[in-house]
Parts: C-alpha cells; sequence; structure tokens
C-alpha cells in the first residue's frame, strides 16, 4: 500500500467539498479521479499534493503522515492543464529545472543533471524539442515537456489534473496512449483527474468516480462500466434511460418491455428502476408491439431511434446503422434491452450485481 487517504473533509466557508473520502492507491496504480464539475476532485488532488490542508481525516505514504511534511518533503510530480512551462527556458532547461532547485546535498552535479535530462528527452520521445522554448511548442507537445519536468525529479507520486484538457480529440488519444506506456515503463503510482468517461475507462487501472464530495464507487473499469453501484454512476456512464419496473421474484416486468434477456436479480418484489443504455436496445419490428417508432436519426455509423408507447413512455435505442434497414417511422417495435441495472425504488445500492529503447530506470541510472 502507498498511499492511504481516509475520512478527508474539506469545507470551504459553509460549503463542504469533500465529505469523508478514503481510498487506498497501492503502488504502481494508475488512478482515475472521475466526476462532473465541482465534485471535489481537483480539491482532493491538491490536498495530496501538499498545495491545501484537509479540515479533518489523514494521508500518509507508506505509513509516513504526510499532512505533517510540505509539499517539497512529499517529492510529488505535478502536471496541470495549463501549467505553463518557463516561458524564457529552453525545454531541456524546464526539464532540468526541478533536478537544479534541489538542495545540496540531494542534486546532482550539471553534467550528471544534462545526462539525465538527455536520458529523459529520449525516453518521453521529445529530443527532437530539447532547445525549442514553450511558445514553439504545440499543446500536446508542451504536455509532453510538462510531464518531463514532472518526472525529473522522481517523484513518489505523480499527479495530474486534466492534463489533455485543453487538446483537440486526436491529440488527447495519441497523449493517453503515450502516458500509459510511460507508467507502464516507470511505474510511478499515479493519480489523474479527468471528466473524461473514456479517458478514465481507457488510461486506468481503477477508476474513482466522485460525486458532490463523495466517492460513489471505485474499481476496474470494466467493473465500473458493468455494474454502476448507485444511480448517479449509472446516469454518468451514459445508462440514460429510466423506466419504471415492477420486481417479482427477481425478473423485472414492464408493460411493453421484453426485458426476458435480463437475469434475475436479488431484488425485493415492487417497485424498481431499470437503468439502460440506448445501445442495448435492440428495437425488433412486431406488428403487435405497442411502442411505434417516431423518429430516425442518423448520426453516420449509428441510427438513434425514439420510440413512444400510448402511455406516453418514451425510449431511445441505438443501433449501428446496418442493423436499421427495416425500421421506419410509425412503425410498431419491441423493444429489448440485453442488459441493464435495476435499483429498487429510492435508489440504494443495486442488487447486481515508445520509439526509443531507454526505461526510465535506464535513465537515472
Ligand atoms: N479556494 C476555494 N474557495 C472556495 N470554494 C472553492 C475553492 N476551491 C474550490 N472551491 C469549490 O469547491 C467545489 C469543488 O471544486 P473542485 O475544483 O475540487 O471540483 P472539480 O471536481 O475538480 O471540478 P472541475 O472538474 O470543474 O475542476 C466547487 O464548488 C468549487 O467552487
Amino acid at each position: 500500500m502507498s498511499l492511504v487517504i481516509s475520512h478527508l473533509a474539506r469545507r470551504f466557508g459553509p460549503t463542504p467539498v469533500l465529505r469523508g473520502i478514503d481510498l487506498a492507491v497501492e503502488q504502481r496504480e494508475l488512478i482515475a479521479l472521475l466526476g462532473p464539475s465541482g465534485s471535489g476532485k481537483t480539491t482532493l488532488l491538491r490536498i495530496i499534493a501538499g498545495l491545501d490542508w484537509p479540515d479533518a481525516g489523514g494521508l500518509s505514504f507508506d505509513g509516513d503522515d504526510w499532512l505533517a511534511r510540505s509539499a517539497g518533503e512529499r517529492r510529488i510530480g505535478l502536471v496541470f492543464q495549463h501549467y505553463a512551462l518557463f516561458p524564457h527556458m529552453t525545454v531541456r532547461d524546464n526539464i532540468a529545472f526541478g533536478l537544479s532547485v534541489r538542495p545540496r546535498g540531494n542534486r546532482p552535479d550539471r553534467a550528471g543533471i544534462a545526462d539525465r535530462v538527455g536520458r529523459l528527452l529520449r525516453f518521453l520521445q521529445i529530443e527532437g524539442l530539447a532547445d525549442r522554448y514553450p511558445a514553439e511548442l504545440s499543446g500536446g507537445q508542451r504536455q509532453r515537456v510538462a510531464l518531463g519536468r514532472a518526472m525529473a525529479i522522481e517523484p513518489r507520486v505523480l499527479l495530474l489534473d486534466e492534463p489533455f484538457g485543453a487538446l483537440d480529440a486526436q491529440v488527447r488519444r495519441d497523449l493517453r496512449r503515450w502516458l500509459r506506456g510511460v507508467h507502464d515503463s516507470t511505474g510511478t503510482t499515479t493519480i489523474f483527474v479527468t471528466h473524461d468517461q473514456e479517458e478514465a475507462f481507457e488510461l486506468a487501472d481503477r477508476v474513482v468516480v466522485m460525486n458532490a464530495g463523495m466517492i460513489e464507487q471505485a474499481g476496474r473499469p470494466d467493473e465500473i462500466y458493468d455494474h454502476p453501484a448507485t444511480p448517479f454512476v449509472a446516469r454518468f456512464l451514459g445508462l440514460t434511460v429510466e423506466v419504471p419496473v415492477a420486481m417479482r421474484a427477481g425478473r423485472a416486468e414492464a408493460a411493453g418491455l421484453d426485458l426476458t434477456a435480463l437475469p434475475r436479480r436479488a431484488i425485493p418484489d415492487g417497485p424498481a428502476t431499470l437503468f439502460l443504455r440506448p445501445a442495448d436496445i435492440q428495437p425488433l419490428p412486431d406488428p403487435a408491439a405497442p411502442f411505434r417508432v417516431t423518429e430516425i436519426v442518423s448520426t453516420g455509423a449509428l441510427l438513434r431511434i425514439m420510440a413512444r408507447d400510448d402511455a406516453g413512455c418514451r425510449i431511445e435505442a441505438e443501433i449501428p446503422r446496418r442493423d436499421g434497414r427495416d425500421l421506419r417511422e410509425g412503425q410498431p417495435v419491441a423493444l429489448r434491452p440485453v442488459t441493464g441495472q435495476i435499483f429498487p425504488a429510492g435508489g440504494t445500492l443495486a442488487a447486481r450485481a515508445p520509439a526509443t529503447p531507454v526505461t526510465l530506470k535506464e535513465a537515472f541510472a
């Protein structure tokens, strides 16, 4: 166990921003803090970094009480969305900065620093940028350099706050893969903040979903994707179709919906809510079905099918375009969810469930 966060609380004036955070981060783990704006992700990151202090709770690293340590003593690498590099310094000097300001006993000599920076530049595949100034770099290149600067001090924990937030989609994707590769080679314990689901799921070993200052769920990406633990997580992860159902002997029933593909659940008889992703609902032409297609919209590869029954219940399904050739507006369709999540009424917990071969070790050898 490396980083242990216990019962952490923080308020700003009367507003509680963190309301009892408990999280243990293993050595070498890559954790994503995922949540909507204002859920407290940055505040938590700042407290870990030593840039802010909690009102209550604990924070330790390998048993050492970090709340008794300054930011510098914690040896943390930080990368922010707009972490301005020093504009008057070249990339090489920016990366060397963290090493050159170390206390004397701990500081390599000039040749040692130059050697380390050279190896790090190669490792991060930014050798060609070494003599440029930040103004001569693209956004993606700047963030690679910012990561290099954060890593030069061999941080015990690397903290990234929306590091790719300001970049366009393709660059973000490239940087994600690059970051994952860097992490896999170095094994630096890493926590990054994002509100981008795809980014969190592609990059992280474990995703921590935050909402209103609390952790709603923490787990492996596929675990969270397949089994959201709360209605909030379900909605946040795209299970946006909510259907009132009646539970009977573990099966969900709803008029006009074929729910036979859903497995039995250990949920008491009575009212419940079924949460579905539009992509998990199959609309099948059926003259006897109570739902009718009201609208078909193409988004390119996909068709969005809106359906409605006489009682006014509206359900949206999303299917690959090639699967929708037989569907027409006005046509009766049976709706068949293939998977979904059920929460008892009241919304409590669900019953269901690189180009160069230099490694960082070599870079610092
Ligand atoms: N120094 C401060 N003083 C007062 N309120 C603050 C301060 N810092 C943050 N807050 C408030 O605390 C709440 C949580 O902010 P925080 O930045 O931690 O959320 P976040 O999840 O990182 O959001 P975002 O994704 O928008 O960055 C917000 O309502 C914010 O306005």
